[in-house]
């Protein structure tokens, strides 16, 4: 690859970067194992993006209060929309490009909740798995009985640019009407790499699909492909097996803002949105004295301060610490044959929800690349005491229908 001019490599890393440039021609699979130049790391660990989900907690609970079916999935499909900008977009808005982040250890754990006129929003993340990374989350907010789990991976691959491929999925799950919403996350690919400045752009199609007998397809389409503008996405909302019976139809820009239209008339608009005009909560977590040796900000923190100091003498330094101790623990474990001990999520054996809805639209149960099937303990969660969590204590999940 050959350098451009309006380069955002600072002088002093040009070297560096074209030379990871050429490293990652020839990579392929597991992202962690990738060595990025000093400015291009992040101070973030992946264990803090499940916290994308739920920047908007009103459209998050708002499908609780709607009693007509087809109207409740187009809302889940709304929240859904809404959460994309926060998930890959925001840290190259606020960053000025994205970034590798840090590569979360097993047991790291990210703790926090929304409060607002939604109520109380919570949030608990934890790294499941090591190799391969493995990130499972549980959201959920009582006083509506909306809740999401889900656990995903990563995989890349190398054509052009950095391709990643979502191992994983989520699901909604909505106490008033007793119903699920099994949602397949989107492939992605990195778009700036050759003048140092990468970003998030969305390809490929997701869905969101339903007990209650619906399905959305979401197709992503970036600059240049069909609409020419960066972020575009078309969506439609059908009954299941009825692709061609259009309930709903939404198009825009994810980052920005959309329509729906109904499907049969194609011109009424029905609803909107528009991120301008919605502001996002931001979480809370507990201040780091406060916090857990587990829990991510806390344990990077040394890291973190080197990182912002541009010290990489001191970030490598600080980062062997973690994963000396954690190659201890792996051996101290293998040792005594106990496996580490997660501490809200159990491997499920059998996950008949999950298997049953991704059947309907052709998802691949696939367990061997996140080192299992992931699921929220209820048991483990009650029992679970952090100072900031003390009521870690939704109703049972009901997993097995
Ligand atoms: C920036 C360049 C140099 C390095 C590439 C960094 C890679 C590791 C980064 C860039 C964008 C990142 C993705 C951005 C958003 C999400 C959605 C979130 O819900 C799960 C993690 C996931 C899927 C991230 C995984 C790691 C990722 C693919």
């Amino acid at each position: 690859m050959a350098e451009k001019e309006g380069s955002a490599v600072p002088p002093q890393s040009k070297g560096s970067w074209s030379s990871f440039l050429k490293s990652i021609a020839t990579f392929n699979g597991d992202l962690s194992t990738m060595t990025a130049p000093a400015f291009i790391l992040s101070t973030k660990s992946l264990t803090e993006f499940s916290s994308y989900w739920t920047e908007h907690p009103s459209v998050f609970v708002a499908p609780a209060a709607e009693k007509d079916a087809a109207k409740r999935a187009l809302l889940v499909l709304k929240w859904f929309i809404s959460t994309l900008k926060q998930q890959y977009a925001s840290r190259s808005e606020k960053l000025g490009s994205e970034k590798k982040p840090l590569n979360p250890f097993l047991g790291e754990l990210f703790l926090g909740k929304w409060e607002d006129q939604a109520g109380t929003t919570q949030l608990v993340s934890e790294q499941v798995s090591h190799h391969p990374p493995v990130t499972a989350y549980s959201i959920w907010n009582s006083q509506h009985g909306v809740r999401l789990q889900g656990y995903n991976a990563q995989k890349a691959s190398f054509k052009t640019t950095i391709n990643v491929k979502q191992v994983g999925h989520a699901i909604l799950h909505i106490d008033a009407f007793d119903e699920d919403y099994l949602i397949t996350l989107p492939s992605l690919h990195i778009e700036g790499m050759i003048t140092g400045s990468p970003y998030v752009e969305l390809n490929g199609s997701t869905y969101i699909q339903s007990t209650t007998g619906y399905t959305a397809r979401i197709d992503y389409s970036g600059k240049g492909w069909v609409s020419g503008k960066k972020n575009t996405f078309s969506a439609v909302l059908y009954p299941e097996g009825k692709e061609k019976d259009i309930i709903y139809k939404v198009d825009g820009q994810w980052t920005d803002s959309w329509q729906v239209k109904e499907g049969k008339s194609k011109t009424a608009v029905v609803d909107t949105f528009d991120h301008k005009a919605t502001k996002t909560t931001p979480l809370t977590v507990a201040p780091i004295e406060q916090q857990d040796d587990f829990e991510t900000r806390r344990a990077w923190k040394k890291v973190s301060d080197a990182i912002n100091k541009g010290d990489m003498d001191m970030t490598s330094a600080e980062k062997s610490i973690i994963e000396v101790r954690q190659r201890e623990m792996r051996k101290q474990e293998k040792e005594s044959g106990k496996e580490w001990e997660r501490k809200f999520f159990t491997r499920a054996e059998q996950f008949p929800l999950f298997q049953k809805l991704a059947q309907k639209i052709g998802e691949p149960v696939n367990d061997s690349q996140t080192n299992g099937v992931w699921a929220f303990d209820q048991e483990k969660a009650s029992a679970a005491k952090s100072p900031f969590h003390p009521e870690v204590n939704p109703p049972i999940y009901e997993r097995v229908k």
